[in-house]
């Protein structure tokens, strides 16, 4: 495919970090991915879920639940809404440091049981990089945290206003190291993770995160990614309401992609309203096709 530089950092991880020297974005890679059939498919479950702002506990078992009906689906891959763990509409709420701890330590409680165990979950959370906050979706599998995948493009207007809390993510070239605040290094014994734009290679198939805009913008990150073996996509989203949004909007994106890019596009979202100004969008989607 390219020439692959791996420059292992995170060996205590279990996993390794790689820089692609002829590519523009980076990849973790994994062990294999679990699989539950003998044909080698691969069953995966988007959750819609209805969060409430800042209603820790309340989300927190929403989450849970989901992923348990997800494995008990035979589900390898969970994929939940954008900020699932404090809810898209918290506002001015996004600029205490609270609400960032308060999302770690319901992470951490997802970590440290059996939750993941045997399942890629996609966690949408605020998380703090240096001074800058980022809307986050942290990949986990097998109690560990496997990569942190920031928004690239945020959402503004239209009654949208992420850039009032939220930096997007500018590197494109390149996974950083993100050091994980010490409560979660003694929860789950790992120190560091993959922070940025790039996909996790798993033994026989790629996966990346996309935040909700990200479908929509041009020059999606997705055509890049698609073209570099990213087979399988995985969109949370806080996506309102609208009139005819959904078939119009949305299901066309998804088509589109999907006929263009082949493999699998999983799109989750936000569900009734969650005390903030919207009603989200009830629709999940997953979309495949054969190229
Ligand atoms: N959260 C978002 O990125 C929203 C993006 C877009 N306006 C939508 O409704 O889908």
């Amino acid at each position: 495919m390219f020439n692959v530089d791996f420059d292992i950092l995170s060996r205590n991880l279990g996993v390794s970090y790689a820089r692609l020297s002829s590519s523009s974005f980076a990849a973790v890679t994994c062990c294999e991915l679990p699989k539950n059939l003998e044909m080698r498919l691969l069953k995966v479950a988007t959750c819609n879920l209805n969060q409430w702002a800042m209603d820790f506990d309340y989300n927190l078992n929403n989450i849970k639940e989901s992923i348990s009906k997800a494995k008990e689906a035979g589900a390898v891959i969970r994929l939940g809404p954008e900020l699932e763990i404090t809810g898209y509409g918290c506002e001015d709420h996004f600029l205490e440091l609270d609400t960032v701890t308060h999302a770690w330590d319901c992470l951490k409680e997802i970590l440290v049981d059996d939750w993941t165990d045997g399942i890629l979950c996609s966690i949408g959370m605020p998380v703090i990089k240096g001074s800058e906050r980022y809307n986050c979706q942290v990949l986990c599998m097998n109690r560990k945290i496997i990569m942190i995948r920031p928004k690239m493009r945020p959402a503004d207007g239209n009654g949208y206003m992420e850039p009032r809390w939220f930096k997007p993510w500018q590197q494109k070239d390149q996974l950083v190291d993100f050091q994980l605040p010490d409560e979660i290094t003694a929860a789950i014994s790992q120190k560091s993770v993959p922070f940025g734009y790039g996909y996790i290679q798993f033994l026989d198939t790629a996966i990346a995160a996309e935040v909700c805009k990200e479908l929509f913008t041009p020059l999606p990150f997705h055509d890049d990614l698609a073209l570099n073996g990213v087979e399988v996509f995985m969109n949370a989203s806080g996506s309102n309401h609208q009139i005819g949004k959904a078939l119009n909007t949305r299901l066309r994106a998804l088509i589109g992609f999907t006929r263009g890019h082949g493999g699998v596009y999983m799109y989750s979202n936000q569900r009734g309203c969650d005390g903030g100004r919207f009603y989200y969008g009830t629709q999940s989607h997953r979309h495949w096709a054969y190229v």
